[in-house]
């Protein structure tokens, strides 16, 4: 099972051992390329991320879980499928590590998450959006696997196309990097897609908004309506914001934001309009 020369278990042995077949429907594709998986925490270390206690989703058959607790005090992993969530307390009981692993069989969506100091995830991406929009507002520093095409939609700048929702939410929260593009023969089975690590930075202070998730709606609302003036965008979303008073918001909101559209907004903008709209604008409670 361990390498004797690395001391690294080895993740191919560890999918066999788990005794199950991959479902590529619960996104089950495991990361078995060694030095993908011992650069991943080290992402963490080099920021100097507190990796008391760190959160893992998606462990799966438990090579990611295994160089996690190389590193931090304490590790809980949110595994959904009940035969990993099993082998992942089998795997690691005979060892020192099992009582610094805490299993919460469960779906990272409603699965109540610890206090936790960082997350460093391989994550399920068919759940990435909702998992990076619950991981976020934690204000945690994450190291977190996702395709491709959606960790450059996060890092995006404003007025390129690739600039929504995502990057908005994510800015709002942290500066975030990509640190390295993962090919798909770093997984078994293979993805159809390219992957890549994000590594994301708390802002602190991070830009204040009266209700998290208030804003998130608000944000959902406009970039609906991205190629529309904010004018329109704000009035035409208020099913979606919740808000029982949209044109109290454009009446008080800046000209020059309410005539350019979402897609050139800055996170900062965003925030600055929220606070506006939650204030003026009558949101549901
Ligand atoms: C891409 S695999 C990563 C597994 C392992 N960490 C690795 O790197 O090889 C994703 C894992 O997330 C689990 N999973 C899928 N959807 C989930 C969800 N909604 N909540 C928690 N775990 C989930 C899958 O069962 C699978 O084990």
């Amino acid at each position: 099972m361990t390498d004797t020369q690395t001391g690294r278990r080895n993740p191919d042995a560890l999918v066999r051992r788990a005794g199950k077949r991959a479902d590529t429907r619960q996104d089950q594709h495991f990361l078995v390329d060694d030095r993908v998986l011992d650069r991943i925490p080290e992402y963490a270390v080099e920021a100097d991320v507190d990796l008391s206690h760190v959160l893992e989703i998606g462990g799966g058959p438990g090579a990611l879980t295994d160089r996690l607790l190389g590193h931090a005090e304490e590790v809980t992993v949110v595994e959904r499928d009940p035969d990993f969530a099993a082998h992942l307390r089998e795997e690691f009981a005979a060892e020192r590590a099992a009582d610094r692993l805490t299993v919460r069989e469960g779906d990272a969506l409603d699965v109540s998450l610890p206090e936790f100091t960082a997350s460093i995830s391989n994550l399920p991406y068919g759940a990435s959006s909702e998992i990076a929009f619950r991981l976020l507002p934690r204000k945690r520093p994450l190291v977190l696997m996702f395709q491709r095409e959606f960790a450059e939609r996060m890092a995006a700048e404003p007025g390129t196309d690739d600039y929504g929702r995502l990057s908005v939410t994510a800015g709002h929260y942290a500066d975030v990097d990509v640190v390295e593009t993962v090919p798909k023969e770093a997984f078994d089975p293979q993805p159809r897609v390219t992957s890549a690590l994000v590594r994301t930075t708390p802002r602190e202070p991070a830009y204040t908004v009266p209700d998290d998730a208030f804003f998130m709606d608000f944000l959902k609302g406009v970039f609906t309506q991205r190629r529309k003036t904010m004018r329109n965008a704000v009035r035409n979303t208020a099913h979606i914001s919740g808000l029982g008073d949209p044109d109290a918001v454009v009446e008080a909101a800046d000209e020059d934001l309410m005539s350019a559209r979402a897609g050139n907004l800055a996170p900062a903008d965003f925030a600055d309009l929220a606070t506006l709209a939650y204030e003026v604008g009558e949101p549901e409670a």
